[in-house]
């Protein structure tokens, strides 16, 4: 990596004084040894080695000022004209198009083992559906035309008073050649998955590290001896030791160093979350070395991130800071889910009750959504690996508490398939299901960890004639693939038509919250667009700091793209394309009524439809939350 001349003084700068001994704010030594930290496993016990010589515990750090990451005084003079990103999923690939699309000049390059993944998304199919990113993509990685502005967006602020916007040269690329990739970035972001381990010790809670492994084995076998490895991946609390130690082992003498970056986006929203975060957290050892190479990763976002969002930590604070983030998100989910459970038979409304309980600030109305619990790949994985971690600790009730979201948060499910079974009069022989949405959760087409997959095998032992699968965005190849752990079930059909998996049902299963679903109100009318808007992709192009404004989409085709990548003859993606039910279009429920059979029942877990607009169209609904109408106590 090129190296300008800096004012940073070599001996640490921080004001933190590391003379002190390695201590708790209580004043005990970290991680000594408790009654049972005996029965910590062994992976643990050398993780939590704290001794290396030229690092610090956070909590020495905590106790001053954290220095501004983007200081120059710590910034120093790392110049990154080459960043590399292992992993083209759904972390990967967003967060690289949107630091290629706010850093021109910089070359950005994208790789995966997984040839299929890496050919569609150097083609006109890309493999994930995320709104904005399509456009994202298209100008990095195709380049883009000068276009007048006017001809954009012409209420968006001028840059410089100018009315063109210029052409940008591609700058994202997607390649499977991960040694070479590798070989000529300064800076390696670790993209890879991180799921749950499922065999072995930690089994069901520990993380699988093995993806994480092996890219760092490749980036010791190739990288340049001071390129920058980045902590995009979700890990266990003191992973960047686990890294070094592996460079270290592998490559003697590099000098590379590891910052944690966890990353917060929600998929469906992560273009925009990309582009207006909440916050940067940027974890580095307390070296200066560390801190330097902190800050050339922070003035990457600072092309687009106020410098007050980018927050420099030590690393074990970023890594552990990502798992907690997720876990007090779920916990809150599975807070509001366990009062739903009273609901039902109370008569109150857990719906209002969250609600009532929200509107005070101290607690806010984010995540108390009741449902039928929280899916997607990685809120139960990251729980399980703070459960892991905890109880590698000794801490056998922090543990416990925090495996109790997981427990609430599966008994939404099987108390749903056990409404749904009683309800049908404790048996499903002879009737026909139809589940709505496969997705876990809405504007995704992601079936990783799909709520729905419970429910079908818990409605499975009683033996129904047909369980009908219908998601608005999900492919039936992607369904099907999920549904293979439940293994090989002739009644499970998967429909591309809602209506015709509706018909002939005695019951429907609402699993996704998709608005498609909802029974029409004024106000969904009011809030149907959540495609990209005009402004958003003319501030992609003329790289201004975007305005909170700008923060939708509409799909226009610019006139500053360039032509798609043309598809070969035959093209498997052309012929396979998905083209299922308009997600925008409103279920005609009327319809659907005419053709069930009865007792035509609903079963809503994602309080989308309205019970008095359904029972004017002959449907009965019972709502997750909500009393059986027969329980009123009034
Ligand atoms: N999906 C999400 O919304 C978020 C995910 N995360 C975290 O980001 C990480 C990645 O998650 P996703 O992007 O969802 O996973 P993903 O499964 O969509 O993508 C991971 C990619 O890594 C590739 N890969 C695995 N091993 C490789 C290797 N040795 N060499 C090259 N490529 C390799 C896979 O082929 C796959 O394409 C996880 O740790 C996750 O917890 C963090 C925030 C949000
Ligand atoms: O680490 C990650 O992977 C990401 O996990 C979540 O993002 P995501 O899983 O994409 O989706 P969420 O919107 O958080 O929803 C997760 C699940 O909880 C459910 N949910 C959400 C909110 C709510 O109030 N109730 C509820 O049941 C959703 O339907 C969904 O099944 C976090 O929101 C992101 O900040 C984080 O980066």
């Amino acid at each position: 990596m090129e190296t300008v001349s800096s004012s940073l003084n070599t001996s640490d700068d921080s004001g933190v004084d590391l003379s002190a001994g390695l201590t708790t704010p209580d004043g005990s030594p970290i991680f000594s040894a408790s009654p049972s930290t005996s029965t910590i496993e062994t992976r643990f016990t050398s993780l939590l080695d704290l001794t290396t010589s030229d690092d610090a515990p956070s909590s020495q750090i905590r106790k001053k000022n954290l220095p501004d990451i983007l200081d120059p005084a710590t910034a120093g003079g790392l110049v990154v004209k080459n960043v590399c990103f292992i992993g083209a999923g759904y972390v990967g690939v967003p967060t690289a198009a949107v630091i290629a699309l706010k850093n021109p000049f910089l070359r950005v390059t994208v790789v995966d083992r997984d040839e299929f993944r890496i050919r569609r998304w150097n083609s006109a199919h890309l493999p994930i559906d995320e709104s904005g990113l399509s456009e994202v993509v298209r100008i990095t990685r195709d380049g883009s035309k000068a276009c007048s502005m006017d001809a954009v967006e012409p209420s968006l602020p001028r840059q410089n008073g100018g009315a063109s916007i210029p052409a940008r040269r591609p700058n994202l690329i997607f390649t499977t050649q991960t040694a070479k990739s590798i070989a000529e970035a300064d800076m390696i972001f670790i993209c890879v998955n991180t799921p749950t381990k499922m065999t072995g010790l930690g089994k069901g809670y520990a993380t699988d590290m093995t993806a994480v492994e092996s890219v760092v084995k490749e980036v010791a076998a190739n990288a340049k001896t001071d390129a920058i490895l980045v902590e995009k991946s979700t890990v266990p609390c003191r992973t960047a030791k686990l890294v070094q130690d592996i460079l270290e082992t592998f490559r003697p003498r590099a000098r590379m160093q590891v910052l944690s970056n966890p990353e917060f986006l929600s998929e469906g929203t992560a273009v925009k979350n990309l582009l207006y975060p909440d916050r940067i957290i940027i974890g580095s050892s307390n070296t200066v070395q560390g801190r330097r190479a902190g800050a050339a990763l922070a003035k990457l976002y600072s092309t687009w991130v106020d410098r007050s969002k980018i927050l420099g930590t030590h690393v074990w604070s970023s890594e552990l800071a990502k798992l907690v983030a997720n876990a007090m998100l779920a916990q809150r989910i599975s807070s509001i889910n366990s009062i739903s459970a009273i609901c039902e038979t109370t008569g109150a409304d857990v719906h209002e009750v969250a609600k009532s309980v929200g509107l005070d600030p101290r607690i806010g109305s984010q995540f108390l959504k009741a449902g039928l619990g929280f899916g997607g790949s990685c809120f139960r994985k990251d729980i399980g690996s703070l459960v892991y971690l905890a109880r590698s600790l000794g801490l056998e009730e922090v543990a416990e508490y925090w495996n109790q979201v997981l427990v609430i948060n599966d008994l939404q499910r099987s108390r749903f398939a056990r409404n749904v079974i009683q309800r049908l009069n404790g048996t499903l022989v002879g009737k026909k299901i139809a589940i709505l949405g496969f997705a876990f959760k809405k504007n995704t087409s992601d079936t990783r960890e799909s709520l729905a997959v419970d429910i079908i095998r818990a409605l499975l032992n009683e033996r129904p004639a047909e369980i009908a699968i219908f998601d608005p965005w999900c492919s039936p190849a992607n369904i099907q693939r999920e549904l293979a752990s439940l293994g090989n079930h002739a009644c499970i059909k998967v429909y591309t038509d809602p209506y015709q998996g509706c018909a002939d049902s005695n019951a429907i299963l609402v699993v996704t919250d998709w608005d498609s679903f909802r029974t029409p109100s004024p106000a969904d009318e009011r809030n149907v667009v959540k495609q990209p808007q005009k402004s958003d992709t003319a501030a992609f192009s003329t790289l201004a700091a975007p305005t909170q404004s700008a923060s939708t989409f509409t799909g226009v085709e610019m006139e500053q793209y360039l032509p798609e990548p043309a598809c070969p003859e035959n093209c498997p993606e052309c012929k396979t394309s998905f083209i299922g039910f308009n997600p925008d279009e409103h279920l005609e429920w009327a319809r659907i009524s005419y053709h069930m059979r009865k007792p035509k029942l609903v079963f809503d877990g994602r309080d989308v439809v309205d019970a008095a607009e359904m029972e004017r169209v002959g449907i009965k609904v019972e709502a997750l939350g909500r009393a059986d109408n027969g329980i009123l106590l009034f």
